[in-house]
């Protein structure tokens, strides 16, 4: 049985503790700022995990972008969080699971950093078929090769797609303008958008493209899903780009491929280790072949994406925090309730046990509380409830009735919201 606890409402919003790591835009603290949230402590790198564990403790809501990696370990101490805001698309630096079982709510931002992708991505394709990394390379060392040899239009060469969403589909889209044939493989059946076709197998669109490029995310199936076998599929002289997750590809093996000459170039943003801050060295069996590009993993690093990002993801904070709204969350049951004018809310988070809603419902029938409004929604795991309740004004009903809720077995976090 859970112990009950002290009667606690909703935190004033200047006691409500929030962390921003990594340098997110101003502009969420703008907005959190609008909205009364003023107890906001920035921070321009990520922490590691035993820094973690002690920054999160007193932390409500705390803000990361992808080197941030918030394990169990760090949930485990993170008492007082209720939610974590991913501000980036990739959510795979943190434990959704042990985040969801700790009754923390995880957001993102789909999609806004989408077209920063997309761009650099074409701007890398039409760089490395006219062999410009090498030609750069040997004008900074004082060389001059003038010649053709090697180099091509990306009009009417084929352009192979591994994962066709967000970044993929608009990637398509802006290289179909310039010419570009583009074919893709995807695990889902696709809408294929413009002219672009979709094949049944990776293999099959190795074999086909001039230029590789891979915007999947990282996910068991993706991981090392590009090594030496994959990269021999391409055809000799091909050119690979990959902007996604570093654990895709088995660097080593691009590394070979790369000296070779089977594969005349690559673009490569993410790495299996990338550096914790800006002064860390970076290491990779890549550095030092002029035909690669090698960029500090700033496909997404725009001012346009970085202060819309900073926007969305406080804006699901915030709706969070003010009225339990976990729409879009990438992690929990999404519950969304309209406000009802003089009532009091209250959320339950719970393991998802046969009879939760019941014994709530009995504790509400018990102290004769009128409810104006009621949801739940369920996971395998977890199930989110958000109670509207009629009290009189200055009554403690809410406060009481949370402390009985606190008790039912199978509790994960309950409170009183307003
Ligand atoms: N370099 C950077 O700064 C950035 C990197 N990214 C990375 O790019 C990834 C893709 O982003 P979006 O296009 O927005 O994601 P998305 O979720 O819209 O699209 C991913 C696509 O990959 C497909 N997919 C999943 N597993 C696959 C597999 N095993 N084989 C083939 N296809 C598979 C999915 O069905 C989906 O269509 C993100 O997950 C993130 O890791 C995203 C933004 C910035
Ligand atoms: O959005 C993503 O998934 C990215 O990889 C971008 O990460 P970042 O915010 O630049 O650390």
């Amino acid at each position: 049985m859970n112990t009950p606890a002290a009667p606690q409402v909703s935190l004033a919003k200047e006691r409500i503790q929030i962390l921003l790591l990594e340098g997110v835009h101003d502009s969420a603290v703008e907005v959190l700022k609008q909205h009364g949230y003023s107890n906001i402590k920035t921070l321009k790198t990520s922490l590691n995990e035993d820094e973690l564990c002690e920054a999160i403790k007193d932390v409500h809501f705390i803000g990361i972008r992808s080197r941030t990696q918030l394990t169990a370990k760090v949930f485990a101490k993170a008492e007082k969080l209720a939610a974590v805001g991913c501000f980036c698309i990739g959510t795979n630096q943190v434990d959704l699971e042990a985040a969801r079982d700790n009754g923390v709510v995880v957001f993102n931002a789909p999609f806004s950093n989408t077209r920063s992708v997309a761009e650099l991505v074409l701007a890398e394709i039409i760089m490395l078929l006219r062999r410009i990394p090498e030609k750069n390379a040997a004008a900074h060392r004082g060389g001059w090769d003038k010649a053709a040899k090697g180099s091509f239009e990306v009009r009417g060469k084929v352009l192979g797609i591994v994962g066709y969403g967000h970044i993929g589909t608009q990637l398509g889209i802006l290289a179909e303008q310039l010419g570009m044939q583009v074919r893709y493989y995807d695990i889902e059946t696709k809408l294929s958008l413009g002219n672009a076709l979709q094949v049944s197998s990776l293999n099959e669109l190795l074999k086909q493209a001039d230029v590789v490029t891979l915007h999947v995310p990282e996910t068991p199936q993706t991981q090392w899903m590009i090594g030496a076998q994959e990269l021999a599929q391409m055809k000799p002289g091909a050119v690979f780009i990959n902007a996604s997750r570093g654990t895709v590809v088995k660097i080593n093996a691009l590394a070979d491929s790369l000296k070779s000459g089977h594969l005349a170039g690559a673009a490569i943003d993410v790495f299996p280790v990338e550096p914790k801050g800006n002064d860390e060295q970076f290491e990779s069996p890549l550095r030092g072949l002029d035909n690669c590009i090698l960029t500090p993993h700033i496909g997404g690093s725009t001012q346009e994406a970085q202060e819309n990002i900073g926007i969305e993801v406080v804006g699901k904070l915030v709706r969070y925090s003010d009225n339990g709204s976990t729409l879009s969350a990438v992690n929990f049951p999404e519950v969304a309730l309209p406000a009802h004018e003089g009532s009091r809310r209250l959320l339950h988070i719970h393991h998802n046990r046969p009879g939760m809603l019941t014994r709530i419902n009995q504790l509400l029938a018990e102290q004769n509380i009128n409810v104006s409004g009621q949801y739940l929604q369920t996971d395998s795991k977890v199930g989110y409830v958000v109670i509207d309740i009629e009290t009189p004004p200055k009554s403690t009903i809410a406060d009481d009735l949370l402390v009985a809720m606190r008790d039912i077995d199978g509790t994960i976090k309950a409170r009183v919201l307003y």
